[in-house]
C-alpha cells in the first residue's frame, strides 16, 4: 500500500478509535461518580491486571500483545487522571 493510502487508512481507524475512547471515558466517569459515592479508591490493581490479560487474550496477532498493553496501560493511567478530576467537582 503506498503511504497516502495507509495514512488515509490511519485517519479512518483513528476516527472510530477516537469515538470507542470517548465512549469508554465516559463510561469511566460513571465509575468515578459510583466509587465517590461508595468511598472506594480509584486505582484497582486487580482489574487493571484482568483488563490487561483480557488484551494480551483479544489480540489476534499475538506479536503484538505487548504493544497493546502498553497502550492499555496508558489509556488505563488517563482513565484514572479524569476519575480522579471528577471527583474533584
Ligand atoms: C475504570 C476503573 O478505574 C480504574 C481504571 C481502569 C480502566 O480504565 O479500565 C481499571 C481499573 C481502575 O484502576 C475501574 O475500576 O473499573
Amino acid at each position: 500500500m503506498e503511504l497516502e493510502a495507509c495514512r488515509q487508512e490511519i485517519d479512518r481507524l483513528d476516527q472510530q478509535l477516537t469515538q470507542l475512547l470517548e465512549a469508554r471515558m465516559k463510561v469511566v466517569a460513571q465509575v468515578a461518580e459510583y466509587k465517590a459515592l461508595h468511598h472506594m479508591e480509584v486505582y484497582d490493581p486487580r482489574r487493571e491486571r484482568l483488563v490487561l490479560d483480557k488484551i494480551a487474550a483479544l489480540a489476534s496477532d499475538k506479536d503484538l500483545a505487548p504493544y497493546l498493553q502498553t497502550i492499555y496501560r496508558c489509556i488505563m493511567d488517563e482513565s484514572k487522571r479524569y476519575e480522579r478530576k471528577r471527583m474533584e467537582t
